[in-house]
């Protein structure tokens, strides 16, 4: 392997380790005005500095550091949505893309377990405005109307162009929401009752509560569970192949082939075999670590297959409902069977038939479930009508409700036992890293599987590894974190994941790095390889330099035949704007030259679902998607682009002041996931005089410059 361990802890966090130091009290007041409550879960929190790794850490003080973070987390989320619920203005709160205003209910279904599934559009079918509401996000649906309405809690299902759809355990019963004594005016138009409702995006306290329900389990944990808790909280040393590890010890170069002799299901390149080998090996955990396109799911495919073959049972998980189904996508040649549990909206469409959803409705007793579901929806549809006309008065319809909720109860009893069935049947459970304890219950795993595990918080892990006596966990510190609100929580280390700390804790001999990649050119790979992985990653000869003017139909021009190319705008005048009403950042002059260059990559033969523009800001992926209309182009931000490749990528930084300031831009992993998307053409368009005053970008342009792929905007001629 030959990389050193301190490689994973030298300052990727956003912060260097150094660097943290418990706020002083009279900035944490400065911050926070005369909060005490705020000043008093800091004062107690076990580690100022995040969770030390040149020491075991003690059960108790562990699991309350992960709780102070999560307080802190509920109290910034209920601080956000309590400023968003203050603005006034329809087109200032949709600006912030954290809430909808103005929703008619269109239409209603019921789903899995009885839930409402609820159909919310703007009167006259107008387009949704651009929003962060995405499948699977915690929402409130509450009273437009009535500021006071603390509304009810559902998570959003579907999302199309025009219509939002979203799972709720209770109906909005009209008379429930104008409680507050407001009377919400009648309309006559499409929508169903008489109120318009409003949207917002909601501190996600189902997940908190499920999390805290999983430390206090793990806190009093005996047996293998309280061993393997031990192991990861550095207090036991872990076992491989029934060996104690010395962590003094050098690694294994590769697992010898004796103890290998595995039969491998999938093609894979030796550092790949060699992973599934040394997890397979693992007594308690073991960590794969897999850089930008070096096949790290494709390897935890084979491990789960192997492992399955062996007659174990594994849970398969992820923090995205994404990460889970491009895992599942790779299962499903390998396991016989498996099951996807999650909402179905939430999950690729081609993969459908793997959900729980799917597999009871297939199941022979489903259809006294769907006549159950018939009798319900017709139920809700006469109370409605009841409650518009209003000619048999509350009693009735209040009758109505209760009926439906008996025939609710019935469903979910029914769908219990179909549900209990699959999941028992199944070899792999695919589901996120937040696990529905109601759902599974007490099934047990012989091995948890969870990818893309720098994304989940410490606090967001404990759910999964209670459930499996072992323990795989793959991810890549040098890409994106867990997206963590409060900055305090931030500051004491809530950001800074497991894998990274269980890496620093033991060293090399836990892990294995990936490092034949399957994307990007050679060049566009290497200033990632050189500056997050010390050099060791391979371009494979499949795509060690490929180009676009490769591809079929694509014309031989400067622009196709380069693998890279930053434009310079400095000494151009193309400052950044506050997006007006907004907090979010944009760049019109580099919008334009980002413009012009898909034109002349369309000109070249390039089609729109192989390019991608990425914005590190919302208000310039705005900006840009307005002015562009090109089928299948994808313009995003760099989350939004996270494990996911295109041909082509052109990067807008926005960053242009005299003062240097890059924002968020510094953290270096940010752009490591950008400029790592693309497979054969990157173009960076950016200011070098303000960015290149942080030594990372001076270093890109560096690289860009030796290799002959500098051009200043004066040169390029927009
Ligand atoms: N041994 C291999 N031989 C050929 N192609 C491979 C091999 N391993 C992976 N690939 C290909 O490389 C691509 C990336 O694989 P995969 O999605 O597993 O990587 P990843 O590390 O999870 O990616 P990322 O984390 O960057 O999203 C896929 O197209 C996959 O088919």
């Amino acid at each position: 392997m030959g990389q050193a361990s301190a490689s994973f802890g030298d300052g990727i966090h956003g912060e260097p380790k150094s660097g943290k130091k418990k706020a002083k009290k009279s900035d944490r007041l400065d911050a926070h005005g005369d909060d005490r409550r705020e000043e008093d879960k800091l004062a107690n929190v076990p580690y100022p500095r995040g969770l030390p790794t040149d020491r075991p850490l003690d059960v108790d003080d562990y699991f309350d550091q992960l709780h102070v973070w999560l307080d802190l987390e509920a109290d910034a989320e209920r601080a956000r949505l309590a400023r968003l619920r203050q603005i006034r203005s329809q087109r200032d709160v949709e600006s912030t893309g954290q809430a909808i205003v103005g929703l008619d209910l269109v239409d209603y279904h019921t789903g899995l377990a009885g839930r409402y599934l609820l159909d919310l559009a703007k009167p006259g079918g107008r387009e949704l405005p651009m929003n962060r509401l995405k499948v699977g996000s915690p929402v409130v649906l509450s009273n437009d109307a009535d500021l006071s309405d603390e509304g009810i809690a559902g998570v959003v299902s579907h999302r199309k162009n025009h219509v939002i759809q979203i799972a709720t355990e209770v109906f909005p019963d009209p008379d429930a929401q104008t409680a507050s004594g407001k009377k919400a005016s009648k309309r006559a138009d499409a929508s169903i009752g008489e109120l318009r409702y409003r949207l917002d995006l909601s501190p996600d306290e189902t997940t908190r509560k499920r999390q805290i329900a999983a430390m206090a389990k793990a806190r009093g944990e005996r047996g293998r569970g309280g061993r393997l808790r031990d192991v990861l909280l550095g207090i036991e040393s872990p076992r491989f192949d029934g060996t104690k590890i010395d962590v003094a010890a050098l690694p294994d170069e590769t697992i010898d082939e004796e103890r290998r002799d595995i039969d491998f299901r999938t093609e894979l390149n030796p550092p790949q075999r060699d992973a599934v080998a040394f997890a397979l090996l693992a007594d308690d955990f073991a960590i794969i670590h897999g850089p930008p396109g070096t096949g790290k799911t494709t390897t935890l495919a084979e491990i789960i297959a192997q492992a399955v073959d062996r007659g174990e049972r594994v849970l398969a998980c992820a923090a995205s409902n994404t990460a889970v189904d491009n895992l599942l996508e790779r299962l499903q040649r390998l396991v016989p069977y498996v099951v996807r549990v999650g909402h179905p909206a939430r999950v690729f469409e081609h993969l459908r038939d793997y959900t729980l959803d799917g597999q009871v409705e297939r199941d022979p007793s489903s259809h006294v479930i769907k006549d159950l579901r018939r009798e319900l929806e017709q139920l809700l549809r006469l109370a409605q009508r009841e409650s518009r006309g209003e000619s048999r008065g509350r009693k009735q319809r209040g009758e109505m409700f209760a009926e439906a909720g008996r025939i609710r109860g019935q469903i979910r009893s029914l769908e219990k036992s179909v549900v209990r069935g699959v999941l028992d049947r199944a070899d792999v459970i695919c589901t996120t890293a937040t696990i529905d304890e109601e759902l599974l219950s007490d099934e047990r795993f012989d091995l948890v599987v969870v990818d893309e595990a720098c994304q989940s918080t410490e606090a967001g892990m404990w759910q999964a590894i209670l459930r499996a006596d072992r323990l795989i966990i793959a991810g890549d510190h040098c890409q994106l974190p867990p997206t963590v609100l409060s900055d305090e929580a931030a500051a004491i280390g809530m950001r800074d994941s497991l894998m990274q700390r269980l890496v620093e804790r033991f060293g090399e001999p836990v892990y294995r790095r990936l490092t034949v990649q399957y994307r990007m050119n050679e060049a566009i790979m290497r200033f990632s390889s050189d500056h997050f992985y010390e050099g060791s990653l391979i371009a494979d000869a499949s795509v060690k330099s490929h180009l676009l003017s490769d591809l079929p139909g694509v014309d031989d021009t400067p622009l196709t035949n380069t693998p890279l190319m930053w434009i310079d705008t400095a000494g151009a005048g193309y400052e950044e704007q506050l997006e007006p009403d907004g907090q979010s950042k944009l760049n019109p002059g580099e919008a334009t030259i980002i413009v012009d260059l898909v034109k002349q990559l369309v000109d070249a033969g390039i089609k729109g679902p192989d390019i991608a523009i990425i914005a590190p800001y919302a208000a310039q992926v705005r900006l840009l998607r307005q002015r562009l209309d090109l089928e299948g182009l994808e313009v995003d931000t760099v989350d939004g682009f996270q494990g996911r490749e295109k041909e082509v990528v052109l990067l807008t930084m926005v960053r242009s002041n005299p003062e240097g300031v890059i924002g968020f831009l510094a953290d270096r992993r940010r752009s490591n996931v950008a400029m790592t998307r693309a497979k054969r053409k990157l173009i960076m368009v950016g200011d070098s005089a303000t960015l290149c005053v942080h030594d990372f970008y001076a270093d890109v342009l560096e690289y860009f410059e030796a290799n002959e792929a500098y051009r200043s905007v004066f040169e390029f001629g927009v």
